[in-house]
């Protein structure tokens, strides 16, 4: 009898290993029909290809298990191929962390994001003066912030709505930069106004809005300075991702990306913060992540929170605007805070524990 039950026993396992090398058989042929599915740009999943199989399956079934037994397992072997079928793209794309398992670190003229260390970007959502700069530029440099954001081409909703100073507002940010020792990032919208970014800040913003404008992130990709790129309006993490990898792949490995909320049907938020967006970025790509409260939130009074949020999170940096008075402010004047909002923001950030500063040292 104990014979038999090694006999059978024995024969269970080749038979397992039969199995076990036809399934990877058809994980390599599966594989390859996702590399062609890439490349023609048609979807990996397709009900209708896993319906045929199964009806065929069940046709074709003699049992002794039975039809609805057969159509799991072999749901369960649909599935676990395309998941192969997709992890294979990602290990392909350069912005992925199974390509480069150890994290981007971006040094901005001493100020190193992605490392050990956080970052805070903070400044007008607009330039719209020498001396609105000047009052928020000396804010900055008293709380030990070393990076000043402010817009001068502003891709606004409204037509009639302030569109920035334009190239004369990223002179001015760049004079007040140099007069304050600060590092200045503003968004550019036309690929033809790249080269120029270079020559006047030193981290390129590509806007939300501007996430899919993929020949502006191809320009963007032969730039020689930083990329920060917003997630778009409604962009899945996958598409966000691809977009990054539209700059890297033209050349420019110097991304980072910000969440900075996504639309919803949530109205007490001018967008919803996504926070699982910050460990899943994280963990699917080597490149650093922010998280910029000001636009994910569109309002003052859960700043810190959110921002706490964000770092808890994993967040490299996080963004905010900062206005020497919002209320007259050129553009988002409801969401910006007042200078001493940001010096009680800041306070909040940095006592909270979760901030690491860099050392001025190490800069
Ligand atoms: O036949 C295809 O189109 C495949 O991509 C292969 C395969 C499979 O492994 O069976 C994988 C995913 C699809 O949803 C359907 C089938």
């Amino acid at each position: 009898m104990s014979q038999t039950l090694e006999d059978l026993r024995a024969q269970l396992s080749r038979i397992n290993h039969e199995i076990l090398r036809l399934l990877n058989e058809r994980a390599e042929v599966s594989c390859a029909i996702g590399e062609i599915k890439e490349k023609q740009g048609v979807p990996k999943f397709d009900p209708v290809r896993e319906k045929d199989m199964l009806d065929e399956l069940t046709r074709l079934n003699p049992g002794p298990f039975r039809d609805a037994e057969i159509k799991h397992i072999f749901k369960e072997i649909f599935k676990a191929s395309l998941h192969l079928q997709e992890e294979e793209h990602q290990r392909q794309l350069l912005v992925s962390r199974k390509k480069q398992p150890e994290n981007t670190v971006i040094a901005v003229n001493g100020t190193r994001i992605g490392g050990e260390t956080q970052v805070m970007i903070a400044g007008p959502c607009s330039v719209e003066s020498y001396e609105q700069l000047q009052t928020v530029a000396s804010a900055l440099r008293k709380a030990g912030i070393k990076v000043m954001r402010g817009g001068a081409f502003k891709p606004r909703t409204s037509p009639y709505d302030f569109q920035g100073l334009g190239i004369e507002g990223l002179k001015m940010l760049k004079e007040v930069a140099d007069e304050f020792g600060l590092s200045t990032i503003s968004e550019i919208v036309h690929p033809a106004h790249i080269e120029l970014a270079e020559q006047y800040i030193d981290i390129i913003q590509i806007g939300a809005r501007n996430m899919q404008n993929f020949e502006l992130l191809k320009e963007a990709g032969k730039a020689r300075i930083p990329v920060l790129l917003k997630r778009g309006l409604a962009a899945t993490l996958e598409e966000f991702v691809h977009a990054a990898e539209y700059i890297a792949v033209s050349g420019n490995s110097r991304v980072m990306l910000i969440e900075r909320g996504i639309r919803t049907y949530e109205k007490w938020t001018r967008n919803t913060l996504d926070i699982s967006a910050v460990p899943l970025l994280k963990q699917e790509t080597h490149l650093p992540v922010l998280v910029d409260v000001t636009h994910s939130t569109g309002r003052k009074d859960i700043l810190l929170p959110c921002a706490k949020a964000a770092l808890a999170a994993g967040a490299d940096g996080i963004m905010v605007e900062v206005h020497p008075d919002p209320q007259t402010a050129l553009s988002d004047a409801a969401q910006q805070l007042d200078i001493p909002q940001f010096a009680e923001l800041w306070e909040g950030i940095t006592s909270s524990g979760l901030f690491k500063e860099q050392a001025s040292a190490e800069a």
